[in-house]
């Protein structure tokens, strides 16, 4: 079910987009951190429906393109196009509309300690639609708790609770509001094999059963290519290669075949050869 937008900033209208056109567009970013410049002349571009994953380094600017999204950053040039809208030119105001579509999962999960779960699930629905009937957020609550397979957990702290499952509420708290566009942080980092599979799961599963966009940060090469439609790799200030999984398989692009090696001599002892 759909809300009513009443409170969205005009400025942002979101379409619905057929699947496959283009919905964001990063172009030509450059970002510096004081003297230490982390993105020159960045492009790329995500579609509708797809999974992309952004991979690279530690340090190389991967967080910071999903910050660029939803306003928590601004790069120095350069615009973010989202249906047409340049984000860069948003006021802090016109962000909140755009964040109730386009949701982030940090790393962390960052979960508020002091509520319990279904209060950390209601949360954006009562920051982003304070006239929301109290049945109506409790039944969201516990239909988005259902979707990532903890039903019946809203009493429980977020201390009851292990990584993976911290991570899977902070799920539900991102599509509380049906956020047609998901951002992952690292989304499977530090997690037990298992947990890992089910988070790869539901990252799958939001973009089938519900149409979702995904943008995916990691350096879990095994994630990534588990989840990922289209694979970009983020090195050297930029995007040096996006494709389909067997095309970053079979990459001949130097930088990325010295992550995958690297990654593969880490995951099979002696693998890199
Ligand atoms: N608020 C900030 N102030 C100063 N430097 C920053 C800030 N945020 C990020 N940086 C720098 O920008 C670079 C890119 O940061 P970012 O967090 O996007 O990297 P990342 O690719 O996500 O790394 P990791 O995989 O380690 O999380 C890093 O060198 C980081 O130190």
């Amino acid at each position: 079910m759909r809300l009513a937008r009443s409170q969205e900033p005009a400025a942002f209208d979101f379409r619905k987009p057929t699947p496959g056109e283009q919905l964001i567009h990063f172009e030509h970013l450059t970002k510096s951190f004081g003297p230490k410049r982390v993105y020159d002349d960045l492009e790329l571009d995500v579609r509708a429906g797809e999974t992309l994953v952004v991979m690279g380094g530690s340090g190389t600017g991967k967080s910071v393109l999903l910050k660029c999204l939803i306003g928590l950053m601004r790069p120095d040039t350069g615009r973010v196009l989202f249906q047409g809208h340049d984000l860069t030119r948003f006021t802090e105001e016109q962000f909140i509309g755009v964040r109730r579509h386009v949701a982030m999962v940090f790393q962390g999960a960052a979960l508020f300690d002091s509520l319990t779960v279904g209060e950390n699930v209601a949360y954006p629905l009562r920051e982003h639609f304070p006239d929301m009937p109290e049945d109506e957020v409790r039944q969201r609550v516990a239909e988005k708790l259902t979707l990532v397979n903890l039903p019946g957990t809203e009493k429980l702290m977020p201390s009851d609770l292990s990584g993976g499952m911290k991570k899977r509420v902070g799920l539900a708290r991102a599509i509380a509001t049906d956020a047609e566009v998901i951002l992952w942080d690292e989304p499977t980092t530090g997690l037990d094999p298992v947990t890992t599979q089910s988070i790869n799961e539901l990252i799958n599963s939001m973009k089938t059963k519900l149409g979702v966009t995904s943008i995916v940060v990691t350096h879990d090469m095994v994630s990534a290519f588990a989840v990922g439609d289209r694979l970009a790799m983020l090195a050297n200030r930029r995007i040096v290669q996006v494709g389909t999984r067997e095309e970053v398989r079979r990459s001949t692009v130097p930088e990325v075949r010295a992550f995958l090696d690297a990654r593969r001599a880490e995951l099979v002892p002696g693998g890199a050869s």
